[in-house]
């Protein structure tokens, strides 16, 4: 069949669909009856023609600056800025949406005080959907806000949680035709599609109590002002940063354009009815995405059963390209489980398809009264900053990403590239310098021998591609010319992003930033988590410079 017609077929499937209750929580049947009358009933105002044109409009400009691919880092936040303003007027013109899908009792919720007065109702419904822990239990934590404390001492390796699977958050819990018609869609956005039509049904969602306990608002980038994120200049998470912004504003756009200015057969048409079923906002929709990459997890779909235990990765963050293929393990939210906090160590939550339910057991040893930690996985804090809002400041597993890349006017630029593609290196490529002791990783260090060879020097690692791996390590073998070249230009490259973070705030500055702040009775921990990162590169920065300029010397 091809493409189009089958969209128009699933367009058509979707919008029977939409007439039908459409979600199901942990008992299934029950909470699916009352779907339509909880979402489509008084709690979702319509707005009148006048506004909805507005509101229109506000979409054209934002799917206007969204659509140009910018060319550079300049562009990307001329773009950024010119972005926010809108987003701004739309989360404002949206305002009347925003209070039925987030009433205002939700506002007072914000702390996490609030929160916590959910959690007694959270407990009794997950030990009656089967969460079986004794030894710990939900409390408040300065700086993490909600987390997980040891009752009882635990010794490492012992079992502290398991959350059966019919207590796991995700796609699967979508009637089967609209599941099928999602099969093509990124796993967390299903996810993320799912937490949405929930939170909207409100008191008529099985899912309700696990909701309530959720924190309201976040502190990843999608919460940043433009001053905030205009702090975050100069260093490699910017980049990163604003183009989050972006994909998230642009998927808004579009399916919001499917519903209301124009339905057409495009992927996103697919989701256009959580407008127009269960009135969706800008505000309701940055929420659901962050709670999602701050708590998703991956689980094996229920018909992927290879391996008795599958290996849980942790709080896997940033799929955005990852495709739902069915045998692929699908984005989760697990209740309970992902109240526990994240600390450096090593991964002990597993999904266990023979007993259907999600493990977690000790890392280490903890004392009653402790928070229990788990580990979300390796990440750098870059990533931990854009996609979790927080940062882990004793990351092992930390690195800086640099952009190189081969230049087309270079005469030797396909030699080069063959030799890079033996390391599976891109011509173009985002590359790692990593804290202490390492510096440089294998595939920067090789990316900048290549990029400084010779001709002859090409010629000569060409005819013998074989031996290619060898330029990965530190000792490999090369002539002295070429290795000098290749620290005087890791050495200047440093130099420069140094210097580009300098150009933004000096490092005087951050730290005194850092100090006043923190003085402050409640600082803005946007703020705070800005400047921290700012020093944590600027160290990752500074000591590899430090380490070429010795190697230079050598
Ligand atoms: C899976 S949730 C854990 C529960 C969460 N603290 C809550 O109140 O719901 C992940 C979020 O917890 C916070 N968090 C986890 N580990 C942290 C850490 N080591 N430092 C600061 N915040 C952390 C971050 O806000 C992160 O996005």
């Amino acid at each position: 069949m091809g493409k189009n017609k089958r969209n128009k077929q699933q367009q058509q499937q979707q919008h029977k669909n939409a007439q039908q209750p459409t979600a199901a929580g942990p008992t299934a049947s029950s909470s699916s009856t009352n779907n339509a009358e909880a979402a489509k009933g008084n709690r979702i105002p319509s707005l009148n023609n006048k506004k909805r044109k507005a509101l229109n409009l506000v979409i054209q400009a934002i799917l206007d600056v969204v659509e140009m691919q910018p060319a550079n880092a300049n562009e990307e936040w001329k773009q950024y800025v010119e972005l926010q303003p809108l987003l701004e007027r739309l989360i404002e013109q949206e305002k009347p949406l925003q209070l039925a899908a987030c009433p205002a009792e939700d506002a007072a919720n914000a702390n996490e005080q609030k929160r916590l007065a959910k959690v007694a109702a959270f407990n009794e419904w997950a030990r009656a959907g089967g969460v079986q822990t004794d030894c710990v239990e939900i409390t408040t934590f300065p700086g993490y806000q909600l987390g997980l404390r040891v009752t009882r001492d635990l010794a490492e390796g012992e079992l502290v949680l398991t959350v059966p699977r019919q207590l796991i958050f995700s796609e699967e819990l979508l009637p089967e035709a609209q599941r099928k018609l999602f099969i093509d869609f990124p796993t967390h956005l299903n996810v993320t599609y799912m937490l949405i039509i929930e939170k909207v049904r409100g008191a008529a969602s099985n899912w309700q109590p696990f909701i309530d306990t959720l924190p309201t608002r976040y502190n990843t980038v999608l919460y940043f002002t433009v001053e905030q994120m205009q702090r975050l200049r100069g260093t490699s998470a910017c980049s990163a940063a604003v183009r989050h912004c972006r994909v998230i504003a642009r998927i808004y756009a579009s399916m919001y354009k499917c519903a209301y200015m124009q339905p057409d057969d495009s992927v996103m048409a697919g989701m256009a009815n959580l407008f127009t079923e269960y009135g969706l906002c800008y505000e309701l929709y940055r929420w659901a995405v962050s709670t999602v990459t701050t708590r998703q997890n991956l689980v094996p779909r229920q018909l992927a059963t290879d391996s008795d235990v599958v290996r849980y990765s942790g709080f896997e963050m940033n799929p955005m390209s990852e495709k739902g293929v069915r045998n692929s393990p699908m984005s989760a939210l697990i209740p309970f489980w992902d109240m526990a906090n994240h600390r450096c160590g090593k991964i002990t939550s597993y999904y266990k398809p023979s007993a259907q339910q999600m493990e977690c057991i000790a890392q280490e040893a903890f004392k009653a009264g402790e928070q229990f930690f788990i580990y979300y996985g390796d990440r750098c804090n870059a990533d931990r900053l854009v996609h979790h809002g927080f940062l882990d400041m004793n990351n092992l597993k930390d690195y800086v990403h640099i952009r190189l890349g081969l230049s087309p006017t270079d005469a030797l630029a396909e030699q080069r590239a063959l030799l890079l593609s033996e390391l599976n290196i891109e011509r173009k490529a985002e590359l790692r310098v990593l804290p202490a002791p390492e510096h440089i990783s294998g595939e920067l260090l090789a990316f900048v021998r290549v990029f400084n060879m010779s001709k002859e020097q090409l010629e000569h690692w060409c005819s013998d591609l074989e031996r290619a791996v060898d330029l990965l390590h530190i000792d490999c073998a090369l002539e002295t010319d070429l290795e000098t070249r290749t620290w005087q230009y890791l050495y200047q490259r440093l130099k420069l992003l140094l210097g580009v973070l300098d150009a933004t705030l000096k490092e005087a500055d951050e730290q005194q930033q850092l100090e006043a702040l923190q003085q402050q009775p409640a600082p803005s921990e946007i703020d705070i988590m800005v400047l921290q990162y700012r020093l944590l590169e600027r160290r990752i920065l500074g000591d590899a410079l430090q380490y070429a300029q010795e190697r230079l010397k050598v």
